[in-house]
């Protein structure tokens, strides 16, 4: 299983670390335009080998897409980081072009690959890829919803003052700050309904801190996350290597599901070999209907900004 990482920044090198500490891919290539970077990390990952006790092979390589080649899944990380103030739509002008030529130079070298994207603003950046690229439905896959699902337990468990194994909880929607639709009403503590032990109000509050959960940290740390979205990654890169068909909301393309129709936007998928296996369509009520419409029409208005 060969895994490529476009991008040797903050998320590429954490996706990169993630993965080859779970030891579950023969071989990860790091590539990035930065002349040595991408090698250098490639060698300082290589070196926690001992250490954490992995045996997939890191290299990295300077825009030579030549090493690349035969990657079954590569990941898409390239392009700029919002700053404090920014939203991730105001990314779109700068990564869109990187986004275009990155997953054009991948599908040179390895015309099978399954693409995962990670470059923002997500969703637009996806649809992007699907217009451009051709390739089926199944190996276009957006990464939003599996951080935003980690972030809304992380605070479903600080309100319920519970571990957070105890909770689940899931994201769909847009990955942008208004977007996002935190399902609240599906969230659980050991099965149980999480409004049985939280109010209204409180629950409200951890949709809230949820959905600007990445502008949060940006403030905090001046540039975007990356522990969180490269363990996310890695998650999903895990669950097509070793077919595991799981469940994660993705960004997916929408041919009728949901009521949407000619967008990628975050809904649950099965993860395994084949990428995206199967769309899940859920029951939604007619609130949570409205705030997806709402979600759709925000990607929709930044999809019509790309020259496709
Ligand atoms: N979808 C998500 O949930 C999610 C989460 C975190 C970050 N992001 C996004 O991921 C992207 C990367 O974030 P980061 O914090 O790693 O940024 P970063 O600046 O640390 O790293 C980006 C890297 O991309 C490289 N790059 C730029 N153009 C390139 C090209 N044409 N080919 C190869 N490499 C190129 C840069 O040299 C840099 O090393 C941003 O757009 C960010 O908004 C998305
Ligand atoms: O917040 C960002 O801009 C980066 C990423 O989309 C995140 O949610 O951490």
């Amino acid at each position: 299983m060969k895994v490529t990482i476009v991008g040797a920044g903050a998320v590429g090198a954490s996706c990169a670390d993630y993965i080859a500490s779970k030891n579950f891919a023969s071989e990860v290539v790091i590539l990035d335009i930065k002349e040595g970077v991408a090698e250098g990390k490639a060698m300082d990952l290589m070196q926690c080998a001992s250490l954490n006790g992995f045996d997939t092979r890191i290299s990295g390589s300077t825009n030579d897409y030549s090493k690349t080649a035969n990657s079954d899944i590569a990941v898409i990380t390239s392009g700029i980081p919002r700053k404090p103030g920014m939203t991730r739509e105001e990314l779109i002008g700068i990564n869109a072009g990187i986004v275009k030529s990155v997953a054009a130079n991948l599908l040179e070298h390895s015309p099978e690959v399954i693409l995962i994207v990670v470059s923002n603003p997500m969703d637009t950046m996806t649809y992007l890829v699907h217009k451009t690229t051709g390739l089926p439905k199944n190996r276009i896959i957006g990464m939003g919803g599996a951080l935003d699902s980690a972030r809304f337990k992380y605070r479903l468990a600080e309100a319920l003052e519970a571990p957070i194994s105890d909770v689940d909880g899931m994201v769909i929607g847009g990955h942008s700050d208004t977007g996002m639709v935190p399902l609240t009403r599906h969230a659980t503590r050991n099965s149980i309904a999480v409004s049985e032990f939280l109010s209204e109000e409180r629950l409200d509050q951890v949709a809230a801190d949820t959905k600007v959960g990445g502008a949060t940290l940006t403030k905090l740390l001046g540039t975007s996350a990356w522990y969180a979205p490269g363990a996310a990654v890695s998650g999903l890169v895990q669950a097509i290597a070793c077919d595991q068909k799981k469940m994660f909301p993705c960004s997916t393309l929408l041919e009728g599901e949901y009521d949407l129709n000619d967008l990628c936007i975050g809904v649950p998928v099965i993860l395994g070999r084949g990428g995206i296996e199967k769309i899940v369509s859920i029951e939604l009520n007619e609130a949570e209907k409205a705030k997806m419409q709402e979600s759709a029409a925000g990607v929709s208005k930044t999809n019509g900004l790309l020259d496709v």
